[in-house]
């Protein structure tokens, strides 16, 4: 799957600010002739180009509001970008996205029909029917109906059913996270076995210690840019640098860390290609 130079400009009402970006301005006079609120620009991603290779899990960090989450939404084909395009060999699969459960039924029903409704046989969701409600780990409450479930519990229900199918290319955004350390152990294990069948993950996480865990690469943005792309151990360590720095209200450090590793993106890229 290749992200081929993916921007994301959101309009966002706004009661204004200095530093903010003002959209062009006949909009902004026609806003104001219609005595509607003055919108600005909020850049979400920038320009963010990365391959993403079978059997690769591919860990997206970054601070609140870097624009993971936006990106994700992007690959998954639930928004347009502003420009750019996602060239996929398959059909993302967003968890809890992409099925849609029925709170009346059980889970044990709901992954059942979350199973067909991605096409599935029907004899091939009874073959693989006991498995799932092995890797939900929900107990006797998988006979319950979904909505006297707790959101962990619906997590995992939605986790089990999205890696139903062996999806080739799956976004994973903080799913794991809401669960408890059983059930961590065992959607890392399905995970596993997806990337195995030479599917992608796709991650979002904010515990460094999980993406470190888990992934076999890692993607830090930065207020829509790509700050850094490589090795989790690498990645994970200059961020958290960065955001020590931050913490503790050196600003300036914490951009200087951000810019140099961004300047090292950049000749690595020029390297590659005049390779
Ligand atoms: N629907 C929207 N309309 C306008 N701006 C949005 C919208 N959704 C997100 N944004 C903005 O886009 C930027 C990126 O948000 P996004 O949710 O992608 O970040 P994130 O990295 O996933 O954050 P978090 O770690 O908090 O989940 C933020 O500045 C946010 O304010």
């Amino acid at each position: 799957m290749v992200i081929d130079r993916v921007s994301m400009v959101y309009n966002v009402t706004s009661t204004g600010g200095r530093d903010e970006v003002p959209v062009p301005a006949p909009v902004r006079w026609a806003r104001r002739a219609l005595g509607r609120p003055p919108v600005v620009r909020n850049r979400a991603v920038n320009d963010v180009t990365l391959a993403v290779h079978q059997g690769e899990f591919v860990g997206f960090i970054g601070r609140n509001g870097s624009g993971k989450s936006t990106l994700m939404n992007i690959v998954a084909g639930q928004m347009n970008p502003t420009s750019g395009r996602v060239h996929a060999t398959d059909t993302p699969v967003k968890l809890g996205v992409n099925v849609s459960l029925v709170p009346a039924l059980s889970g044990e029903k709901n992954i059942r029909l979350g199973c067909l409704a991605q096409g599935m046989d029907p004899r091939l969701v009874d073959e693989v029917l006991p498995e799932l409600v092995e890797v939900a780990a929900l107990g006797k409450a998988i006979h319950w109906p979904m909505k006297a479930y707790s959101s962990g519990m619906a997590a995992r229900l939605r986790f089990a059913v999205a890696t139903a199918t062996d999806p080739h290319i799956l976004i994973l955004d903080e799913a794991l996270s809401t669960g408890d350390a059983q059930f961590r152990d065992r959607g890392q294990a399905r995970m596993a076995q997806i990337r195995e069948q030479a599917g992608c993950v796709l991650f979002v996480s904010h515990s460094m210690a999980e993406v470190r865990q888990m992934c076999t690469r890692v993607v830090w943005l930065d207020q829509g840019d790509l700050v850094m792309d490589g090795d989790p151990e690498h990645v994970t360590r200059e961020y958290e640098a960065f955001m020590k720095e931050l913490a503790a209200g050196n600003n300036r450090a914490a951009e200087r860390i951000k810019e140099q590793l961004m300047n090292d993106l950049v000749r690595t890229e020029l390297r590659e290609v005049h390779a």
